[in-house]
């Protein structure tokens, strides 16, 4: 089964033990741009995975014994690839899932390698802390733990895929992926080139295929030794309820409505520009702020200013280099978007900009929408939409800031606009999130923390969090005495 995207070849079937595998079972993916069909693939479903989870339980008898360095090589020489192979790869995605194609060249696809150069080097300087305990030497190494399950979304794929493969293969546990069905096919590429790197067979394996099946199945599976998961709170709790049944460890990272607050003494210009950034992938960020909390006295100003700057914003063809923002991924999650925007319209509440989809354009581009002051309490106020839709309020002190900010079941990100420094160390102490930025939005590097409190996650990945959750951490003490000479 192969498919032609963009002029590039892809074979869009399981890769299982370092082989091409079929399904009986096939599931299209269709393109955001135009909802056109444009790729078919194996549906795996249990008996894959069972033949994935195997393979990697197999192969992980060799890799766990392969040094960090040589692990560390492997990781590299993928990166390599990866780098030679930017634009196939920016052009699959920006044709799989709608992100913007420039996006895909100039940062994804990028941070892409980074991801497993990163590593790759962390764990050559992994700190094993080695230590006196009343005169006997304590010592920490890092095992790897087994096969790790790898389940992400499709708002960036091979971003968010390899940023939790690439540490489980540097901590020497080997892979079982399942893609997002709704952009699968870079992963498919993934494949191909770990082949290339020649990583062993069975160290990285994918199943492709629906979440409620092969997800399902690779979330219960009992030859799994961790689960890292990145998607929708109703999704992690069933695969928690799978995974919990084993006692297997989780890594969660999930959805957010992130408040992004804006004091008066702010940089003006500066606020404004980095609160448009919030529809950046046509909303579909996790990060995103999507509550702007703006204090009273500029609110007027910040909304006028911030309307006539969204007005700007083109939307379109996301492989036209002067495009901003795309289409949503597909037609149920535009339905789910608009559910939002009707049914806040609905209960009264008039978007200042938008509320629809972009009639002009057709398909599945929606536009940038603002609600102003919707009621406390309400759905859209509460819910990540995960579209390009904000919510303004306006508060008066900044503790009254605070209290808004914290007023939600989320804690992924929170944006903090001010002038005054004081003030910024105190807002970002108060909020509950797990990534705060002051007067900056999505710096971001690898040796970060990264992951959300309360519905947003569980768990911290990056740096050496990552080791710390693909790892079996062991604390070995040797006595002074006792030993033959
Ligand atoms: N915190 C973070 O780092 C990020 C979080 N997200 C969150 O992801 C969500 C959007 O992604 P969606 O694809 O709609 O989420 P989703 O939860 O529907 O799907 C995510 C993945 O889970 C799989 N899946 C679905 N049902 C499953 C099941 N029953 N068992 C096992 N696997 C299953 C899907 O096939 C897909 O690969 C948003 O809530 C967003 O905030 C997205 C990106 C980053
Ligand atoms: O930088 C990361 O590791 C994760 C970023 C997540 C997003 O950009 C997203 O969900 O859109």
């Amino acid at each position: 089964m192969r498919a032609s995207v963009e002029g590039v070849e892809i074979d869009t079937r399981h890769w299982i033990a370092g082989e091409r595998v079929t399904s009986d079972r096939r599931f299209a993916s269709v393109s955001p741009i135009d909802e056109a069909p444009i790729a078919e693939l194996s549906a795996g479903g249990g008996a894959e995975i069972d033949r994935a989870v195997s393979a990697a339980r197999d192969a992980f008898r060799t890799w766990r014994n392969t040094s960090p360095a040589e692990r560390a090589r492997y990781l590299h020489r993928i990166a390599d690839i990866v780098e030679s192979r930017v634009e196939q790869l920016a052009v699959v995605e920006t044709r799989d899932n709608g992100s913007l194609l420039r996006s895909h060249r100039r940062g994804v696809m990028p941070r892409v390698a980074m991801n497993f150069r990163f590593f790759a080097d962390w764990l050559l300087q992994l700190d094993h802390p080695d230590f006196d305990v009343r005169g006997h030497r304590n010592h920490v190494s890092y095992d790897p733990s087994g096969v790790a399950a790898i389940i992400t979304p499709w708002n960036a794929p091979l971003m968010l895929g390899t940023w939790r493969i690439a540490p489980a293969l540097a901590a020497g546990c080997t892979v079982v992926y399942k893609p997002p069905e709704w952009a699968p096919l870079t992963a498919s590429l993934l494949a191909d080139i770990s082949a290339e790197a020649g990583l062993p067979a069975g160290v990285f394996n994918v199943v492709q295929g629906l979440g409620r099946e092969a997800g399902a199945a690779l979330a219960a599976h009992p030859g799994i030794a961790r689960m890292s998961f990145t998607g929708s709170v109703p999704t992690a709790r069933s695969i928690a309820r799978a995974a919990g049944e084993n006692l297997v460890p989780l890594s969660f990272e999930l959805g957010g409505k992130s408040p992004f607050i804006v004091f008066a003494d702010c940089d003006f210009e500066l606020a404004v520009n980095t609160a448009i950034g919030q529809f950046d992938n046509a909303g579909q960020v996790c990060l995103a702020g999507t509550r702007l909390l703006v204090e009273d006295r500029l609110r007027d100003r910040f909304v006028e200013a911030f309307i006539e700057k969204a007005k700007k914003i083109r939307q379109g063809d996301p492989r036209d280099e002067t495009v901003d923002i795309g289409p949503q991924i597909s037609r149920p999650h535009f339905e789910r978007i608009d559910g939002f925007v009707q049914r806040a319209r609905a209960a009264g509440m008039q978007p200042v900009l938008g509320g629809g989809p972009n009639t002009d354009l057709g398909g599945l581009y929606y536009q940038p929408t603002l609600f102003l002051d919707p009621a406390a309490g309400s759905e859209i106020l509460r819910d990540e939409v995960f579209g390009p839709v904000l919510c303004l309020q306006s508060f008066k002190t900044e503790s009254e800031a605070v209290a808004m900010a914290n007023d939600t079941e989320y804690g992924l990100a929170a944006v903090v606009m001010t002038g005054d420094k004081a003030r910024a160390e105190r807002v970002t102490a108060a909020v509950d999130a797990g990534l705060v930025w002051n007067n900056c939005f999505f710096v971001r590097d690898l040796r970060q923390a990264f992951g959300g409190n309360g519905k947003s996650g569980i768990g911290r990945e990056g740096g050496t969090w990552s080791f710390d959750f693909y790892c079996n951490v062991k604390n070995s003490v040797f006595a002074p005495n006792g030993w033959r000479e």
